[in-house]
C-alpha cells in the first residue's frame, strides 16, 4: 500500500500528520510489498551477506539464519515501521479530576541504531498532565515500544513518543526522557562501555522550570540497566 494512502487513512481516523521533522524517513513505496514479500527479499540479502563473508550456509547451525533474521526484522525489531501496528491508545474522561502530573517511569526500551543496526537498550520515562482525558498506563509503554521498533536515532525516538502522546491526549503537556546505551558506542568503535545517552523533550507546561524539576525528581535517573 502506498504511504500516501496510509497517511490519508490515518487522517480519516482523526489523526494528524506528524508535525515536524520527527518523522522516520520512508520511501514512497514503503508499503507496496507485503510482509511475506519483504521477508523473502531480506532472506536473500542476508544469505548474500553471509556468503560474501565466507560462511558455509549448508552448516546446520547457519542454514536457517537468513530466514530467521528476515522474520526478526519484519515481524519484531522493525515492526514499528508499519502504521497498521500502531497501538490503539483510546482515552477516557478524567472523571476523578486528577490534576497532577502522571509519570510512567522505567519503561524498557529496546531499539536499533539506524547508523549501525546495533541495539539501543535503556529506559524511557514519560509524563503528562491531563487536559480532560486520561490514557491506560500500559498504552504509554506500548507507544514507546512501537516507535522503538524502528531503525532510530534516540533524539527522534524521544520526539515521536511525545508527539504521539500529545495527539492521543489532546494536550501539549507531555514529556519524555530516555537514558540508553548504544552498542555502537559500547561494543565497537570507541568501545566506551560506561557511557549512555540522555535525551529529553518537554512539551507545554513541562518547559516551565518547576514542572520540569518535579518530573526529573520523580524519575531520578537510574543508570543501572
Ligand atoms: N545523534 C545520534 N548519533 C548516534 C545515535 N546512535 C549512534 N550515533 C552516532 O552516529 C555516528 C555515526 O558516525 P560515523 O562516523 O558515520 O560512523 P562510524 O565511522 O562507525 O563512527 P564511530 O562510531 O565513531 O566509529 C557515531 O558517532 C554514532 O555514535 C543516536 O541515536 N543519535
Ligand atoms: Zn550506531
Amino acid at each position: 500500500m502506498k504511504i500516501d494512502k496510509i497517511l490519508n487513512e490515518i487522517d480519516e481516523m482523526g489523526e494528524a500528520h506528524a508535525s515536524s521533522s520527527a518523522e522516520t524517513p520512508l520511501r514512497d513505496d514503503a508499503f507496496e510489498k507485503t510482509d511475506l514479500e519483504k521477508i523473502e527479499l531480506i532472506k536473500q540479502d542476508v544469505n548474500h551477506i553471509m556468503k560474501t563473508l565466507g560462511l558455509d550456509l549448508t552448516d546446520d547451525s547457519l542454514k536457517g539464519t537468513p530466514q530467521r533474521v528476515a522474520k526478526m526484522f519484519v515481524n519484531e525489531i522493525f515492526s514499528g515501521l508499519d502504521p497498521k501496528r500502531k497501538p490503539k491508545a483510546s482515552t477516557f474522561a478524567n472523571k476523578y479530576k486528577y490534576g497532577e502530573m502522571l509519570v510512567e517511569k522505567n519503561i524498557t526500551v529496546y531499539s536499533t541504531c539506524e547508523h549501525h543496526l546495533l541495539p539501543i537498550v535503556g529506559k524511557a520515562h514519560v509524563a503528562y498532565i491531563s487536559n480532560g482525558s486520561v490514557v491506560g498506563l500500559s498504552k504509554m509503554n506500548r507507544i514507546v515500544d512501537y516507535y522503538a521498533k524502528r531503525p532510530q536515532v534516540q533524539e527522534r525516538l524521544t520526539m515521536q513518543i511525545v508527539q504521539e502522546l500529545q495527539r492521543v491526549l489532546k494536550t501539549d503537556d507531555v514529556a519524555c526522557v530516555i537514558d540508553a546505551k548504544h552498542l555502537c558506542v559500547n561494543s565497537r568503535g570507541i568501545r566506551d562501555i560506561e557511557s549512555s545517552t540522555v535525551t529529553s523533550e518537554f512539551g507545554g507546561a513541562f518547559s516551565k522550570k518547576e514542572v520540569k524539576r518535579e518530573f526529573l525528581d520523580y524519575i531520578k535517573l537510574d543508570t543501572t540497566f
